[in-house]
């Protein structure tokens, strides 16, 4: 099969489930994540919260082979999904960061490219074909799913850094959709921004999590409980590594947290 079959132009259901199994991280000899064990089910949207430095996004990082990026990094642990350990000696790290996307916490468009570009951009960074004949309702079809379509439809050969914050993150969204990702990870992908933007993007989540699985990295607790329907809290106490105190239904997390450590935190004690 060719890399090209995979872009048909309907929108589908490509989420799968990501579990993590006792992910231990270092940078260097400093240990910053012991055991971590998650499931993120597919279709659904997983917050992990947690106070600063307590791992959130190097997990994050670890669930599409980006901490290895960072010369002294090293993990143990198993990543897979759907079952499929992402770290196998077998596996391109290509192929795992096409699979799972990554959307950061500043918008990052290509400036000078033009809004159509960009949203095709990934597809050339994942060594992934889209024919010419394909490429127009491709465009389309991740701008209307990133809630941008409307507004940028009748200006697609404008540069990317001509839009505003808000308008970038969803063109960012748009760009990682392209490649057909079966899951989407976002860093705190509101957090340069402003209220209604930060709303416009909570939208766009929930609307693609019925087709992607989500995890999302957020400080903030009404954000998390309004999009996610799982949740993990991260705490790193007295300068041990990172673990996670309690993971679960949000819903749960936050009206009858089991832990008093989460009690406090979702309610805004500490952190
Ligand atoms: N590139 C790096 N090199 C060395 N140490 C790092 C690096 N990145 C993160 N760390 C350390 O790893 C630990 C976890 O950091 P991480 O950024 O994952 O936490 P976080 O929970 O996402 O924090 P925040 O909420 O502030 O973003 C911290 O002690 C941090 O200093």
């Amino acid at each position: 099969m060719t890399e090209s079959a995979v872009l048909t132009p309907v929108p589908r259901s490509d989420a799968l489930a990501l579990e993590a199994e006792a992910v231990s991280a270092w940078f260097g000899d400093h240990k910053v994540l012991d055991r971590v064990s998650l499931t993120m089910p597919a279709q659904q949207v997983t917050a992990l919260i947690g106070p600063s430095g307590c791992g959130k996004s190097t997990f994050l990082r670890i669930l599409n082979r980006m901490h290895e990026l960072v010369p002294s990094a090293s993990l143990a642990g198993e990543v897979r999904l759907a079952g499929d350990d992402i770290y196998h000696p077998g596996v391109r790290v290509t192929d795992a960061r096409r699979k799972i996307g990554m959307v950061f916490q500043k918008p990052n468009p290509f400036p000078a490219m033009s809004i159509y570009d960009n949203v095709l951009a990934g597809l050339k960074l994942t060594g992934t074909r889209a024919p010419r004949g394909v490429r127009d309702g491709l465009v389309e079809e991740c701008l209307t799913r990133a809630g941008l379509w409307k507004e940028v439809r009748d200006r697609l050969r404008q540069p990317g850094g001509a839009l505003s914050g808000g308008q970038q993150q969803r063109l960012c969204i748009a760009r990682s959709l392209a490649v057909r990702p079966k899951v989407l990870l976002m860093d705190e992908p509101c957090s340069a921004l402003d209220p209604t933007s930060t709303r416009r993007i909570e939208e766009t989540i929930t609307e693609l999590a019925e087709a992607v699985t989500i995890v999302i990295v957020t400080h903030n607790m009404q954000q998390a409980a309004r999009v996610s329907q799982r949740c993990a809290f991260f705490l790193a106490e007295q300068g041990t590594p990172g673990h996670i105190v309690e993971a679960g239904d949000t819903g749960q997390m936050f009206g009858a947290p089991v832990d008093p450590r989460t009690e406090d935190y979702v309610n805004g004690r500490f952190g």
